[in-house]
């Protein structure tokens, strides 16, 4: 890496740019200040240069607007070592860096490797992490780019060539993280013209015409069709970009939006392929993202639904794709792989595990096998809580709660299942009458471990609006699940949201949550009874209390 520093001839170059009433010189101008516009005073600014026409008309619009606006900039050159003589042009590139007074300037050697997928993808790969790491360490806030609406076209046409779906029509963003492009509305022809005003030379890359290149493919093929279908078909494609962004964009939003309301997919791929396709259509990108990890239906773990989920984060799967999923599930018939035993494994945890993913006693396998409600008693090893303590808790917090509420429009939403014998006694408890509503929730997590995101599998029937909603559980844990259902209960517009538990495991909190009425404080320890399950088995137990030992065996 070599630094170069700026020389004091950078007030001539930007007088001799073309000034105001040179279009493509304004044009350009006007695009990097409209792009630097949020950026803080004394920010560091860099441009990345290669020496083409692009990125030098680029580096003297970014020269002659940042000092206007306060700002510090820089450029760096990354050297790609891809031909003979890149060092040498890495250099004369930096001092024409430097001669437009930018500061710093630095080029960057990188290793190109590209075995198994070429060199345009290992060089770009390798250009942006060069750049993402130079910037850190000067504490830039932006890094500009020189693309053009060109180079767009020629994206699309690529993206169209690929058939990959909207996202990938798309194009370019004209920001994407610490990156912003703000040529994307000029021409090629516009940054020579430029060039040529301010009497800076560049040079042109030998790469951008071996049709060995993809993209020099696409440059020609785009020239040809420029020959048949008219000049304007450049601007077209970037048109098209900009609207299949905002429609990706939209897509995406609404896809967030269905995960927040569709049920699980827990059961499998036969149940989940009989729910609606509104509903089901979003979390399918789930399902193939399991595929892909191989835990879901063979017949979804093919190259193209493991491609387009695989390596490319934050990418969706096109929504034909997903619309295909419940099809392929139909005409593939059950799992052919063995089932599960009746037994479910305790994985990776000496705890059971509930939907959020915390755990239990030393554990091995959970027979699902009903318990003889004789039976029951005999598997607990610990009564912590009796039916007698809990009872006189509840009354004493029903007297609490009809105080609190007394003449206001209250709702008890209880949380299925656990909170059912908790909200059955303080009902009847409650000296006053009020509605109850119920609400079944799963999380996100997989495997023992939770995200913490939950998803709701039965929604509450009832608007909440302007309502004094009551939380109604049996337990706090972790926490998470209580945290996320009463944001979400918040979002509804409510006069209030309140919990009310009747236990809660201080030391267990991986979240805080303000619960109004906790019944009681119990220690970090699996328990069960009284709504609460181990395996689905021991809610009807009247007490509280920890499993012995020979349940888990
Ligand atoms: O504080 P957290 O760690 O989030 O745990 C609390 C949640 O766990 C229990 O539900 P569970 O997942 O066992 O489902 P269930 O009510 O159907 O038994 C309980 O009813 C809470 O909703
Ligand atoms: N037991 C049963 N269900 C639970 C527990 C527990 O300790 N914590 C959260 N859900």
């Amino acid at each position: 890496m070599g630094t170069v520093h700026a020389d004091t001839r950078a007030g001539e170059r930007m007088g001799a740019m073309g000034g105001p009433r040179h279009r493509p010189t304004a044009a350009i101008r006007y695009a990097v200040r409209s792009a630097l516009a949020d950026r803080a005073t004394d920010d560091l600014v860099l441009v990345a240069l290669s020496g083409g026409a692009d990125s030098m008309a680029l580096a003297a619009a970014l020269a002659a607007e940042a000092p206007v606006l306060g700002l510090r900039a820089g450029a760096v050159i990354v050297d790609h070592g891809l031909l003979t003589d890149s060092s040498e042009l890495a250099r004369t590139t930096a001092g024409r860096a430097a001669g437009l007074g930018l500061d710093p300037v630095e080029i960057v050697s990188v290793t190109v490797d590209p075995t198994g997928r070429g060199v345009e993808a290992a060089a770009r790969d390798a250009r942006y992490a060069a750049l993402s790491g130079v910037a850190e360490r000067l504490g830039a806030s932006l890094v500009l780019l020189g693309h053009t609406r060109d180079d767009q076209a020629e994206q699309v046409l690529l993206g169209l060539a690929r058939g990959s779906g909207a996202r990938s029509l798309a194009g370019m963003p004209s920001v994407r993280g610490i990156f912003r492009r703000p040529l994307l509305g000029v021409t090629r022809g516009d940054t020579r013209s430029l060039c040529e005003a301010a009497n800076l030379p560049w040079w042109d890359d030998p790469m951008n015409d071996d049709p060995a290149y993809l993209r020099v493919k696409a440059r020609r093929a785009l020239a040809d069709l420029e020959g048949d279908l008219g000049p304007g078909i450049r601007e077209a494609l970037a048109r098209t970009a900009d609207q299949l962004r905002e429609d990706a964009d939209h897509l995406d939003a609404l896809a967030d939006a269905a995960y927040a309301t569709t049920p699980p997919s827990r059961e499998g791929a036969n149940r989940r392929r009989r729910q609606p396709l509104t509903r089901d259509l979003l979390p399918l990108d789930r399902w193939v993202g399991r595929a892909a990890a191989g835990r879901a239906h063979p017949c979804l773990a093919t190259a193209p639904h493991r491609g387009r989920c695989a390596g490319r984060p934050g990418e969706r799967p096109a929504y034909r794709r997903l619309r295909s999923t419940p099809h392929r599930l139909a005409r593939a018939g059950p799992d052919p792989r063995p089932r599960r035993p009746e037994s479910v494994p305790i994985r990776g945890s000496d705890r059971p595990r509930t939907r959020l993913g915390w755990a239990a006693p030393p554990t091995r396998t959970v027979r699902s096998r009903a318990v003889d409600a004789a039976d029951m008693g005999k598997d607990l090893e610990k009564v912590l809580i009796t039916e007698e303590q809990i009872h006189a808790k509840l009354e004493e917090l029903a007297g609490e709660i009809a105080t609190e509420y007394a003449g206001k429009d209250l709702l008890l939403v209880g949380v299925l299942k656990g909170a059912v014998m908790v909200m059955a006694d303080l009902m009847r408890a409650l000296p006053i009458s009020a509605p109850v509503d119920w609400m079944a929730v799963s999380s996100y997590g997989s495997g023992t471990k939770s995200s913490g995101v939950v998803r709701i599998l039965k929604d509450l029937d009832v608007d909440i609006t302007g309502k004094h909603v009551l939380i109604v559980e049996d337990i706090v844990d972790s926490g998470l699940t209580l945290s996320w259902i009463r944001a979400n209960l918040a979002s509804r517009s409510p006069a209030s949201v309140e919990i009310c538990t009747l236990l809660r495991k201080p030391d267990a909190a991986k979240v805080e949550v303000d619960v109004k009425w906790v019944g009681f404080d119990i220690p970090n320890e699996f328990v069960v009874g009284y709504g609460l399950d181990y395996a689905e088995q021991y809610r009807g137990l009247r007490q509280v209390g920890t499993l012995a030992p020979h349940v888990y065996s």
